[in-house]
């Protein structure tokens, strides 16, 4: 298979995370290779530890353009040079996939129009809430079928601190530690002052409401710095202190902000914590929907501008996976056990007994886990019970899929499982 040819732009937390996915995917070999022909850079002669030839780097615009690929993938920030970069890339017909929301907020609709006359792909998945597919949803899965407000935590460096600070950590330390994990913007007040979360709250405005999101205006409040008493003030409340950014339409007008929100405690915006986004999208058709997940670091959001990619370029539809002929060897029962020597063995035995198919079993003698084929819930007990009594060992049931009790099968007499933490 040809491989398609790929010219990044960025090497830091999204680009380098954009490499190591496309390694790592070329080396399972099932879809069609990645070959990313090109890396612009500011300083091409530095060691990143990525899996890349060296020569491939460059500092070089012209050069980075004239090489020949069909996709370019930014991952550097900023209006220049990438608006540059994007307008001469999409002019000669080549996607354009990118995680730049300052970029896609002040210049998304050109760019559009552009890709749209060269009849190039424009993918902005990764501009907003990284990995969680918020853009396409708007974009394609609610196309114009109506919203009323979107609302959320659209930052996840600000909501990291918050989260850290919440747990006793320094507001200084929590930065430190957001920035290590390349959650933040090279510049972090963009952050902290809401401006990232406002131009991810524009590029949504834009995709939900058609509006230039250039010209929307966001009340836009700082968070501000070490909040450890606005924190103490909102727990006195009932509530937590959260960056929150929304876009509503009231009486045919947009309006739009982001600030630092009191917001209830025990709610989905309470419950969203450290690097996570949150988005609710009100809809007129299908009331409230919600999407959550890694809103920042570098591997989410170049999961983001994969897909982007893959979008246009699909991997075939045969991926040499075959179709089961059965439902044997799909997990029903998962349980473990902790203790009681040969546990292993025992449970083979007792499965085998019953008729009872192990479809994975993993374990060190002493603790075992175990899949267990599709089974009616008292078989299982019996199974457990010829176990556990055999080789006092303590089990877990760790999931299961509810089967109706076999009519011939007398109740099961109280459970054999102790209680698992994984089972709320
Ligand atoms: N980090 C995250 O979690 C997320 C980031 N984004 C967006 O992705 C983009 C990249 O972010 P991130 O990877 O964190 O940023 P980094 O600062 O880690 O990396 C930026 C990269 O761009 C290169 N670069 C910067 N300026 C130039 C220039 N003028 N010419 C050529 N190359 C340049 C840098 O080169 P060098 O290495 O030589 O300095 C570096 O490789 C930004 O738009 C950001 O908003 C989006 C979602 C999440
Ligand atoms: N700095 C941004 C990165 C992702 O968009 C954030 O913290 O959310």
């Amino acid at each position: 298979m040809t491989p398609l040819r790929v010219a990044l732009a960025g090497c830091g937390a999204v680009g380098s995370a954009f490499l190591d996915i496309v390694d790592e995917r070329n080396r399972q070999g099932l879809d069609r290779p990645i070959d990313v022909v090109r890396v612009l850079v500011r300083d091409p002669a530095r060691d990143r530890g990525v899996p890349l030839p060296g020569d491939r780097f460059t500092d070089d615009v012209d050069a980075f353009l004239d090489t020949p690929a069909e996709v370019v993938v930014e991952a550097v920030g900023g209006i220049e040079p990438m608006l540059t970069v994007a307008r001469r890339s999409l002019d000669r017909g080549r996607d354009w996939v990118t995680a730049n929301k300052a970029l896609v907020a002040e210049h998304g609709p050109d760019l559009a129009l552009l890709a749209r006359r060269s009849g190039a792909g424009f993918g902005t998945e990764a501009t907003v809430a990284a990995g969680v597919p918020v853009v396409s949803t708007i974009r394609h899965a609610l196309a114009d079928t109506g919203i009323g407000a979107i609302r959320g935590i659209l930052n996840g460096t600000t909501n990291y601190m918050i989260s850290a600070l919440e747990g006793g950590q320094p507001w200084e330390a929590a930065l430190h530690d957001a920035r290590a994990k390349g959650f933040a913007e090279a510049d972090p007040s963009r952050d902290l002052e809401g401006l990232d979360a406002a131009d991810k709250i524009r590029v949504l405005a834009w995709l939900a409401f058609g509006i230039d999101p250039a010209a929307l205006i966001v009340d836009r409040r700082p968070v501000p710095v070490a909040p450890r008493s606005l924190l103490d003030d909102a727990a006195r409340r009932g509530c937590a202190l959260r960056q929150v950014a929304e876009v509503r339409r009231v009486a045919g007008r947009l309006q739009a902000v982001v600030a630092p929100t009191f917001v209830p405690a025990g709610s989905a915006l309470h419950g969203t914590r450290f690097e996570h986004n949150l988005v609710e999208i009100d809809t007129r058709q299908a009331g409230l929907l919600r999407f959550s997940g890694p809103g920042a670091g570098g591997r989410a959001t170049a999961s983001a501008l994969l897909a982007d990619l893959l979008r246009r370029h699909p991997a075939p539809e045969d991926r040499g996976l075959e179709a089961p002929r059965s439902t044997r060897g799909a997990w029903r029962w998962a349980v473990g056990f902790d203790g009681g020597r040969g546990v292993e063995r025992s449970l083979e035995r007792a499965a085998r007994t019953r008729e009872v198919e192990i479809a994975a079993i993993e374990g060190d003698g002493d603790r075992v886990r175990a899949d267990l084929g599709a089974t009616p819930l008292e078989t299982v007990d019996e199974v457990v019970r010829d176990v556990a009594a055999g080789r006092g060992a303590v089990a877990r049931l760790e999931e299961g899929c509810a089967l109706p009790r076999t009519a011939v099968r007398p109740q099961s007499a109280g459970s054999p499982f102790t209680p698992s933490e994984t089972l709320p």
